[in-house]
């Protein structure tokens, strides 16, 4: 089947700037995936995040798979990502042992200096926590409000068994993360449900101290099935802000992004 031509103009049309001073976030996440896109090899497994800085980076691989010739096989975050991949053409492979990527990428709500991320406003929090674990290398791309000096003004997300909402709500609450149950977009009076059917709680702990004592006190909470604390999975970030791209490495001064021909 034929697949759509998609055009960069059109990704840039996502959404306009707010103003003449607002930086526009929408050309900014398109730099972060042309970025990331350039650094894909031949015969790469991939890891597709989910949201929309990962949204262009799948289109134009995809691109570069039905034009470039490039082979690649991936393994998506979310049902989303997943039929954009589809759509565009690229190659998917089902979970099963033994799978592994050479490559993930993926966006993030907050990252710091030393990569360590908040992850999941998108609600993939679960798929894409697996999938980074199963990668070897993780690459962050981001616009630039997502670089942040301390991790929590986003709200931490968790995704939750339905049975156990209360109690998890309760113990975020007695951890000082005023917890609140996501909504669904599309029908707000009904709680929104992740690809698993779990719900998602958004905590709002405004500064995370010591995000590793925090991951720890979660993932012992009972019916608490994932956090999005990403913590020592992010080899590099490309974070694109106006019209330069850097790469971020862990604790590591920002380099221009045109300063690599292949992953940093
Ligand atoms: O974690 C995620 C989805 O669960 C996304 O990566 C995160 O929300 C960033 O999204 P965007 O690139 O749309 O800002």
């Amino acid at each position: 089947m034929r697949q759509p031509r998609l055009r960069l103009q059109f990704l840039l049309n996502v959404s306009a700037p707010q103003s003449a001073s607002a930086p526009d976030l929408a050309a900014e996440k398109l730099l972060a995936a042309t970025t990331a896109v350039g650094w894909v090899r031949d015969g790469m497994r991939v890891g597709l995040g989910t949201g929309s800085t990962a949204a262009p980076f799948i289109t134009l691989l995809g691109q570069r798979v039905r034009e470039g010739g490039l082979r690649i096989e991936a393994t998506a975050t979310s049902r989303a990502s997943e039929e954009l991949a589809r759509q565009v053409g690229i190659p998917l492979l089902e979970p099963r042992r033994g799978l592994r990527f050479d490559l993930t990428v993926d966006g993030a709500d907050e990252l710091d200096a030393q990569l360590r991320l908040i992850k999941g406003g998108g609600g993939a929090l679960l798929r894409e926590k697996v999938i980074a674990t199963a990668s070897d290398y993780l690459l962050i791309v981001a616009d630039s409000t997502k670089a942040v000096g301390q991790l929590g003004r986003f709200p931490l997300p968790l995704e939750v068994v339905p049975f156990a909402l209360p109690w998890v709500m309760d113990a975020v609450a007695d951890l000082g993360g005023a917890p609140v149950l996501r909504m669904d977009k599309q029908n707000p009076l009904e709680p929104a449900h992740s690809d698993q059917g779990n719900l998602l709680v958004d905590c709002h702990f405004q500064q995370i101290e010591d995000p590793a004592m925090l991951a720890a006190q979660l993932i012992v909470i009972p019916g608490m099935v994932e956090h999005g604390l990403f913590l020592g999975l992010a080899r590099a970030a490309v974070v694109a802000q106006g019209g330069q791209a850097q790469v971020w490495r862990p604790g590591q001064a920002p380099v221009a992004a045109s300063e690599f021909t292949a992953l940093p």
